[in-house]
């Protein structure tokens, strides 16, 4: 029987009852906004989420959606005009918005490292992967020049890149060996949570698959977790424990990723769905979402999804849904609130 309380996500990795550890990264009652010429612009609005050690969350949503957004507020990486207007970052209880930047950067590497949409931006072109790898390591720490080398050649090897590309300069590297190259960077330190933001878009599908593997095998190996962010649906599915869809500045459905794939609860992760080609599933037409996500200096009042909805009913262009609890996962469509039961019934 599925419940309907409008209700705050809780850690995926926690169910089961027992003693609930502190998870390792808690985002709570996130806002961040835009200050833009036509006003402000909320781009994440009052998200929750919670990360477990060793867990894998992704987030995924159509371009505009806030991922990046979101993804940069988490790192500690936002600059004017955006601001975060509410909320906290707590990585291991110490909260990353208040943080001073000196005491980011003792974090960063270390603890909780960034990979990038594009390494040819991430990545100094006019510097050879040993250097870079090294500015990386002294700034964080007395590491010898042996330890160095070992551990650069070490994260090469992790990511199937022959260790005499240390000697290398970005553009000498075809485009999948560059992210595999930022991915080894961002393990240098051997953090415990590794952000990512499309790392794969770049590559072509054949790379995009192999890549997310290795991620996969490398995060099973060193037991890192990662908050992934994606615009493909299909890309995540067999890869991360916990599903945050986002729309429009909030999320949508948030659940075990499972629970979201084999029953999507809100129309939007229906929509994505059909949207992206499975990657072992039955060969199926793929339908896309009519129309286009909303102008977040003025999203639609009610549901934000309303105007594209397929299932759309009388309340959802004045009343904006909350987040309704149903099953393990959440919802945000009025067709889960008790009201709405009565109402459609
Ligand atoms: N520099 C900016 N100035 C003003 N508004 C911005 C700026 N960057 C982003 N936004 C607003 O924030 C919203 C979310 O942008 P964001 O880049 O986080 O989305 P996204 O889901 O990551 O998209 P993409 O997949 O294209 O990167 C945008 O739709 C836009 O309204």
């Amino acid at each position: 029987m599925r419940s309907t309380r409008s209700a705050t996500p809780r850690c995926v990795r926690c169910e089961g009852g027992g003693s609930v550890p502190e998870p390792l990264l808690s985002v709570r009652d996130l806002s961040v906004v835009y200050e833009t010429v036509r006003g402000p612009v909320t781009a994440v609005d009052n998200l929750q989420l919670e990360v477990g050690e060793g867990e894998f969350a992704a987030v995924v949503g159509e371009s505009g959606c806030g991922k990046s957004t979101l993804l940069f507020a988490i790192a500690g990486l936002l600059n004017p005009p955006a601001r975060i207007a509410s909320g906290s970052v707590l990585f291991r209880g110490a909260d990353l918005v208040t943080m001073t930047e000196r005491e980011l950067n003792e974090l960063r590497w270390r603890d909780y490292s960034v990979v990038l949409q594009s390494a040819m931006n991430a990545l100094n072109p006019v510097a050879t992967l040993a250097a870079q790898y090294k500015d990386a390591m002294v700034a964080h720490g007395t590491h010898t020049k042996e330890e160095i080398h070992a551990r650069s050649m070490e994260v090469l090897r992790l990511v199937g890149i022959d260790p005499v590309h240390l000697r290398s300069y970005p553009h000498q590297l075809s485009g999948g060996m560059r992210q595999r190259a930022m991915i080894a960077m961002a393990l240098l330190l051997a953090p415990d949570l590794v952000i990512m933001d499309e790392p794969t878009s770049a590559l072509d599908v054949v790379a995009q698959r192999s890549l997310m593997v290795q991620i996969k095998e490398l995060q099973q190996l060193l037991g890192f977790a990662v908050v992934f962010v994606t615009h493909d649906m299909s890309l995540v599915s067999h890869f991360s424990d916990q599903l945050l869809v986002m729309y429009a500045g909030q999320v949508v459905e948030q659940g075990p990723t499972r629970t979201v794939f084999d029953s999507p609860s809100h129309p939007y992760s229906r929509g994505l769905l059909e949207a992206f080609p499975s990657i072992r599933g039955p060969r199926v037409p793929l339908r896309g979402i009519p129309g286009s996500p909303p102008d977040l200096a003025a999203p639609p009042p009610g549901c934000r999804f309303h105007p594209r909805c397929p299932l759309v009913f009388d309340r959802c262009d004045t009343v904006p849904p909350a987040l309704y609890e149903v099953g393990a996962a959440y919802s945000r469509c009025l067709l889960h609130a008790p009201a709405a039961r009565e109402v459609t019934s």
